[in-house]
């Protein structure tokens, strides 16, 4: 009974300091136009305001006509090289490309035969954790949320590193192809714990082969059986190479950016990243995704009435559907307009698995989907430039029909975007020198102090609030 009491108070002391919160943080919308200024650091025209260059990752979605923006089809492209070559060049030779891919984003050039042996030697080096660390660590108090055991894990590396702090690039390097060598057995040994300790599943710890790709390690670890085909790796290995790198603007990567800029370590920059990336707006929309659908699936009588699936669309969009956060997941793209090459990529590999998997009634619903989208939100939001399918819109369908579990969907997109920060942190590193301070300007009227004696309700809450 007294547990209940203090509980209620609590509620009841929380609920008003949230208010107070909620109230003290709002700010007047039109104060943003007045002062010029530059929400989500985006310009009056919806781009990135410009903030740093790099030589890494090129996100191509316009070209400017006498000084028109004109959209044009989405192209990416690592260190000079379009990923549709990229991509078409490992297939044709039949071998995985994730291992090149970041050898080139770290490298900035393709390596040769002897090259890329050499590096996956190295990274098979790396590959092993410290003694003891999945038993100390990941398995100790797992956490459902798989990118949080990344992260605590991550931070938990930097104990075992004799030089953790030394950011000479040499070092940084060392440390960076070790968080890329072992994130798939942080990942799926968080999984493995997670799905054990909360779900009564067996306990399976797998360690890591050299000789394996990463795509194949991450599936033979997964597995109880350590079981997989060449197909289901090299589909889960195009999706590592598509998922790898994106420019510095994109959240996760900026984020590198300005963590690195203070000087501080590896093991702090990727954890931040990690957190970043999370995100349901960003890298985490991939699990949003596949639940989203799965409420479509719940929801919708006729699969293939348009009317029924754009007027649920509109529900989600009113937030009166789905998660009530307004957001269609998997549509929509800072910069991206017109498509975004990797769900162009992805949703050829998902038709063609569809149709053998006997999918073709859900992937016509994606593609619906896919299709209604864009129309609905154009229809309720002011656009600066179209919305299409984004890389995490068809990539859930892909792990799904891996067999990969929803809490791998995004760990999976850390596993391989790790590369990109790594990429991004030496850049950083190796051209600035400035730390990233960007300003915000206080709108908030200058008061004059009030003794505690005189403080009462009314006054310190018209004063305060
Ligand atoms: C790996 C990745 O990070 S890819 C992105 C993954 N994220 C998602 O799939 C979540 C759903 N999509 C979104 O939330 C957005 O499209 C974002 C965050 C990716 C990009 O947002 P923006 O840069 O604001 O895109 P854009 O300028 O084209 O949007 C214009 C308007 O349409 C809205 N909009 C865009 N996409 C969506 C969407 N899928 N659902 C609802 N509204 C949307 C935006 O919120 C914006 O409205 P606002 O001006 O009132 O804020
Ligand atoms: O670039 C962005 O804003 C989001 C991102 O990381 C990606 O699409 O891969």
């Amino acid at each position: 009974m007294g547990d209940y009491i203090l509980e209620q108070s609590e509620e009841k002391t929380l609920r008003e300091f949230s208010r107070m919160a909620e109230k003290s943080s709002s700010i007047n919308p039109e104060l943003y136009s007045k002062y010029q200024v530059k929400r989500g650091l985006r310009d009056l025209d919806g781009r990135g305001v410009l903030v740093g260059l790099t030589e890494i990752g090129e996100v191509h979605s316009y070209i400017l006509d006498e000084g028109e923006i004109v959209p044009v089809p989405g192209r990416l492209i690592y260190r000079g090289y379009d990923i549709a070559d990229l991509v078409k060049g490992f297939k044709e030779d039949n071998r995985y490309g994730f291992e090149e891919t970041t050898y080139l984003l770290l490298f900035g050039q393709l390596p040769d035969q002897q090259a890329l042996e050499n590096f996956q030697q190295l990274l098979a080096q790396y590959q092993r954790l410290p003694e003891d660390f999945a038993r100390d660590v990941i398995l100790k108090a797992p956490s459902r949320d798989i990118m949080n055991t990344i992260a605590r894990s991550v931070l938990a590396l930097y104990s075992f590193d004799d030089n953790p702090d030394d950011t000479t690039i040499s070092n940084v390097l060392k440390q960076c192809l070790g968080l890329i060598a072992c994130f798939p057995s942080l990942a799926v040994y968080g999984y493995q714990a997670y799905s054990h300790y909360h779900d009564n599943q067996s306990l399976y710890i797998h360690s890591p082969r050299t000789k394996l790709s990463t795509a194949e390690n991450i599936l033979s670890m997964l597995r109880p059986d350590s079981n997989y085909t060449k197909l289901e790796a090299k589909l889960l290995d195009l999706a590592l190479v598509l998922h790898a790198e994106h420019g510095g603007g994109n959240n996760s990567s900026f984020v590198t950016h300005v963590v690195t800029s203070t000087g501080t370590d590896t093991y702090s920059a990727m954890s931040a990243a990690i957190g970043a990336l999370k995100g349901p707006r960003h890298g985490g929309a991939n699990i949003k995704v596949v639940q989203m659908f799965e409420d479509i699936k719940d929801k919708l009588k006729d699969w293939q009435d348009d009317e029924e699936i754009e007027r649920y669309l509109t529900q989600i969009l009113t937030k009166e559907a789905f998660d009530r956060s307004g957001l269609i997941y998997g549509i929509g793209h800072a910069v991206y307009s017109i498509s975004d090459p990797r769900a162009v990529i992805l949703k050829e590999y998902v038709a063609q698995l569809a149709r053998e998997k006997g999918l073709e009634d859900e992937f016509n619903l994606y593609a619906a989907v896919e299709r209604l989208a864009p129309q609905v939100i154009s229809k309720s939001n002011k656009m600066y430039k179209g919305v299409s399918a984004n890389v995490d819109f068809y990539s859930g369908f892909v792990y799904r029909m891996l067999n990969i579990p929803i809490e791998m969907f995004t760990p999976i997109f850390a596993i391989s975007r790790i590369v990109g920060w790594s990429a991004h942190r030496i850049e950083e590193i190796v051209n600035s020198g400035k730390i990233i301070r960007p300003a915000y300007k206080s709108v908030a009227p200058r008061r004059n102090y009030i003794r505690m004696f005189e403080r009462t309700e009314e006054k310190t809450y018209e004063k305060n609030v």
